[in-house]
Formats: C-alpha cells, sequence, structure tokens
C-alpha cells in the first residue's frame, strides 16, 4: 500500500526514527526546526490578527525550540512578544538553544507569566518527548490561561497530551489550534487528546516521504484509501447471489429488533440478499416486520448445521439481542469456517473461555471481525484492558493479534485492526450515533461488505465508515432505522 502523509499516522518514537534518518541523510535538523517554528508563526498571525501580545511559553527541550523561533519570526513581523521558559534557558542543548540563542532576549520564567485579555498563547511547552505528568507549575498555567479564556495554539501537540495514547498526563491545555508537522500522531486522533487540539494543521516540514515510507507500522486514518480496488462498482450482470447473501440471528420473542436492525442495513449496504435465522418462538413478531430481508426457521444448532450446506451464505451476524449466550457459543462454533461478524451477546457468550472461540477461528485468512465496546472489550481483553501503558491503537493490535480476527473496538474514536498489525482510527462519526441500535446497523454493514467477499480488515474498516457517513447524513436526533435509510453507496 503507498505510504501518503495525508492518510499515515505516526507515532513519536517513530517521528524519532524520522528525525534520526533524516539527520543521516544529510538533513539541516536546524532547518526543520526553523521551518517548524516559522509554520507556527505564520498560523498565529493568520488566526489572530487583532493579537494584543503574542505569550510563547517555551519547555526544555526542542518542543521549546520551535518556540524561540516562533517567537523571533513574530517578533521581526513588529508583534509584541513575551516568552516565558519553564528551567533554566542556559541548559537548553543543541537546536533547541541555537533557537533560543537567536531569539536573544531575556526571558522570564513561567511562574512569572500573568495572563491578561488580548494574550493568545503559544504553547511549546512539551511535544514529542513528554514523558511522565506536567509539573505543578505547569499545571497551574494550563488553569489561569483555561479560566481567562485565552486562545492557544498548540506547537506539535497541546502539552500534556501523550502523543502516542492521546491520555492527559496530568494537566493539559485545550488548544484552539495546533500545528503539528510531518503528519498526525495517535494522540491527535485518539479521545481525549482529538478534543484539545482543536482545528488541527499538518505542515510538511521538508522530510522526504521516503524517509517516512521507510518507518510507518500501517496506522492510518480509516478512509478510502484501506480498501482501494475492494470495493467493486457494480457488474451490470449481477443477480442477487453474486451480490452476496448475508444470514442474520435473531434473538427471542422480545428482542427481535436488534437482529432487524442489523439485516435492514446489510440489505441497504449493498448484500444482495439478507436472511433473518430465527427460532420459532420469534418466527410471528418477525414475519410481522420484515419486506425484502428472508425468514428462515433455525431454532437450534442442528437446524444450524443442515443450512450450513448452502455455501452461498457469505456471512453471518451473530449476537445483536441474541440473548441466550450457550446458543450463541454453539453457533458461533459451528460457524467457524465461515466469515463471522461477532457483535455484543455473541461477544459475551465467550466470557468464561475466550480462547475456546479464538482457537476455532485461528485457521486460514482472517474470517472473523468481532465489534466491542468497551464493557464487551474488557470482557473478552480483562489483562488486556486492564494494562494503563496501551493506547487504544495497542489494545486493539494485540486483542487482534491474540483472537485471530479483526478487532473493531468502538466509541468515539473506533480503532479497526487485523491480526496482522495493521490498524485504522476512524475520525468522521458524529456523537449522535451514541443510540440504542447504532452498533447493530454498524455489525450489519461490516458483514454486508464480507458476504461480497472484501476481506475483514477492509470489510470492517469500511463499515466503520460508512456508519459515521451515514449518522453525518441522517444529522443529530437520528434513530438506528434512521441511520439504515441513510446509508450510502460504498465508493469504488
Ligand atoms: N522530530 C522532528 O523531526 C522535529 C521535532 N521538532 C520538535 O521537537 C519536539 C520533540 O522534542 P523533544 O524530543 O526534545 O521533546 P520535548 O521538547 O517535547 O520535551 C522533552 C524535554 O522535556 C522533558 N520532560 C518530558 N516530560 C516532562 C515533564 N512531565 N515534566 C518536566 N519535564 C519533562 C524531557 O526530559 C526533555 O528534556 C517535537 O514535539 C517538535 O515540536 C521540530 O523542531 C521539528 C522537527
Ligand atoms: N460519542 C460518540 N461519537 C461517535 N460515535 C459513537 C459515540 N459513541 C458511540 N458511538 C458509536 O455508536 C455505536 C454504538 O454501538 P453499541 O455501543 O454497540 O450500541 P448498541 O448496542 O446500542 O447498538 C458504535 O459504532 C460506536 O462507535
Ligand atoms: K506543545
Amino acid at each position: 500500500m503507498p505510504v501518503d502523509r495525508d492518510d499515515s499516522i505516526i507515532t513519536p518514537a517513530e517521528m524519532s526514527a524520522i528525525d534520526r534518518d533524516a539527520a543521516l541523510s544529510g538533513i539541516d535538523s536546524f532547518r526543520l526546526m526553523t521551518s517548524a517554528g516559522t509554520a507556527v508563526s505564520a498560523a498565529a498571525l493568520r488566526l489572530y490578527p487583532q493579537a494584543l501580545r503574542f505569550v510563547v511559553l517555551c519547555g526544555p527541550g526542542n518542543n521549546g525550540g520551535d518556540g524561540y523561533i516562533a517567537a523571533a519570526a513574530l517578533h521581526a513581523s513588529g508583534a509584541q512578544v513575551a516568552v516565558h521558559a519553564l528551567g533554566d534557558p542556559a541548559h537548553l542543548k543543541g537546536d533547541a538553544a541555537r533557537a533560543c540563542a537567536g531569539w536573544g532576549h531575556a526571558g522570564e520564567p513561567l511562574a512569572k507569566y500573568r495572563p491578561r485579555p488580548g494574550d493568545i498563547v503559544i504553547d511549546a511547552l512539551f511535544g514529542a518527548g513528554l514523558s511522565r505528568a506536567v509539573p505543578d507549575e505547569v499545571a497551574a498555567v494550563m488553569r489561569a490561561v483555561g479560566s481567562e479564556q485565552l486562545p492557544v495554539i498548540a506547537v506539535d501537540l497541546p502539552s500534556g497530551v501523550d502523543g502516542r495514547t492521546g491520555q492527559v498526563l496530568g494537566e493539559s491545555f485545550h488548544a484552539s489550534h495546533t500545528v503539528t508537522f510531518m503528519a498526525r500522531k495517535p494522540g491527535h486522533l485518539l479521545l481525549p487528546g482529538r478534543t484539545l487540539c482543536g482545528s488541527l494543521e499538518v505542515f510538511d516540514i521538508g522530510i522526504p516521504q521516503r524517509i517516512l515510507a521507510a518507518h510507518t507500522s500501517g496506522l492510518s486514518e480509516n478512509g478510502p484509501h484501506l480498501w482501494a480496488g475492494q470495493a467493486h462498482a457494480l457488474d451490470p450482470s449481477a443477480h442477487k447471489f453474486k451480490r452476496g447473501h448475508l444470514a442474520v440471528f435473531s434473538g427471542g420473542p422480545l428482542a427481535t429488533g436488534a437482529a432487524r436492525l442489523s439485516a435492514a442495513a446489510g440489505l441497504k449496504a449493498g448484500a444482495g440478499l439478507v436472511t433473518l435465522a430465527s427460532a420459532s418462538a420469534a418466527l410471528d413478531a418477525n414475519a410481522a416486520h420484515l419486506t425484502a430481508v428472508m425468514l428462515k426457521e433455525i431454532g437450534d444448532a442442528g437446524a444450524l448445521a443442515r443450512w450450513l450446506a448452502d455455501k452461498r451464505i457469505g456471512a453471518f451476524v451473530l449476537g445483536p439481542g441474541f440473548g441466550d449466550l450457550e446458543t450463541a457459543r454453539q453457533y458461533a462454533l459451528l460457524l467457524n469456517d465461515r466469515a463471522l461478524v461477532l457483535d455484543a451477546d455473541g461477544i459475551t457468550a465467550f466470557k468464561d473461555d475466550p480462547s475456546l472461540l479464538f482457537e476455532a477461528y485461528a485457521q486460514g485468512e482472517t474470517h472473523l471481525v468481532m465489534t466491542p465496546h468497551d464493557g464487551e472489550f474488557a470482557r473478552l481483553f480483562p489483562d488486556i484492558d486492564a494494562d494503563p501503558t496501551l493506547s487504544k491503537v495497542d489494545r486493539a493490535i494485540a486483542a487482534a493479534k491474540r483472537s485471530h480476527a479483526v478487532i473493531v473496538y468502538k466509541g468515539a474514536d473506533t480503532v479497526i485492526a487485523s491480526p496482522d498489525g495493521r490498524a485504522a482510527i476512524n475520525t468522521n462519526a458524529p456523537p449522535w450515533l451514541a443510540t440504542a441500535g447504532s452498533g447493530d446497523t454498524l455489525a450489519g454493514i461490516i458483514g454486508a461488505h464480507l458476504a461480497q467477499g472484501m476481506p475483514a480488515f477492509e470489510a470492517a474498516a469500511a463499515g466503520v465508515w460508512r456508519h459515521g457517513r451515514a449518522g453525518a447524513k441522517a444529522g443529530e436526533g437520528l434513530t438506528a432505522e434512521d441511520l439504515a435509510a441513510a446509508i450510502e453507496p460504498l465508493p469504488a
């Protein structure tokens, strides 16, 4: 897959490796810093031409170095500039020391900064090098700036946000704008980091694409580049079986709605046929509500085993509203050589013995997609969930490797991860997707993709993206029924 800096996401560790490689290939690191700091000053002048004063807060590392460059450029443009430093600037090293010398004015200590109306704060305290909770002195300035509601332009990352995880280490700035360099870091897209960045600008400081490509791990923002070539335009000679047959398992008589939402979404997402498999007790309730979706009586594992002789059924969705955990376990194990989306109760069914599920799906190409929310994730992967050092991306990848499944780790920052280490962070989901039945709809869309023969990672990534688009199109106040109706065609 070609590496595109617009889609790629690089960790701070990868950024350091890129930086080292750039230096080895003869690129002058001070020029990179100059380029970075100048981009920050340009953003400040562009966004806040009315500023009475730019206050640049400079830290002890290269993030601070970018700050000194920005301060000098703002001063040269005639703006009023004040610099406040954390620690003694005499201890700065390398490029940061050179940038500070270039600024050439005596700065004030950070603790002496008193925010005043008309200030625009440039946060150059910590970037990629933040390694622990910010000191109390920094937290106090963050609170003071926040209570004055001053605009903050963050250099690389809002200080306090961990670039690898998006978590806040102690306290952080809430930026109105963030200028980062080269490519986005996970902390710009994962929560809560995403909400603390304000508008995000990625500035190309001149590191060549080949160096980026050599160090990216396969993490990107979710989008059509991930399934390019896997989503086929409709063949004029298509018939319904060619467009894929999806089967969805219904819950009991009082819990049939979730599976119908999945089934309706699967049909709308492009499966040629969708069949709802229902035990006899729920047949009447389902029959009364189905039109285009077909209905089949499947009451136990024996009936399912007989039905599986029909190889045209390309994929299954098991879990939404299903209820009966023992039967869910039996069905999931019977389906182990078929493409399956396991959601909700289908996931919970394996909480006491997850390895039973993982071993059943270990053979061949990945053909299981699991769609846990936080609670379901913790049930199947309690140790991964409990490890505070892992980011949401790390957790999803570790879970995918262990379970031999594509993991769709849901939430406002859904992460899709494959056992082969590929991962994507989704960014197009509006908050009103948090509504009952929204996850059932997602499972149906992914099921339709699997039924059409898309590989599991691409099917899942495209499903999450279409789900987000449908949410945006249906708009605030949507219900899960509206969501299915708003699913748009998949761009080929
Ligand atoms: N990598 C690159 O190619 C480029 C990096 N640049 C800048 O360099 C930054 C990274 O620089 P550094 O690696 O020096 O890292 P930082 O400047 O983010 O911070 C590192 C310093 O802060 C200290 N530190 C970390 N956490 C602390 C805490 N909680 N309390 C007190 N001190 C703490 C460290 O001991 C170290 O001295 C990037 O964020 C970016 O702004 C730019 O100059 C452009 C080029
Ligand atoms: N704040 C949010 N912003 C965007 N998307 C969200 C948010 N909260 C939840 N979602 C999405 O909504 C869906 C909810 O799924 P789930 O928790 O299984 O609910 P349900 O079981 O009611 O269908 C998931 O796709 C999730 O990623
Ligand atoms: K910063």
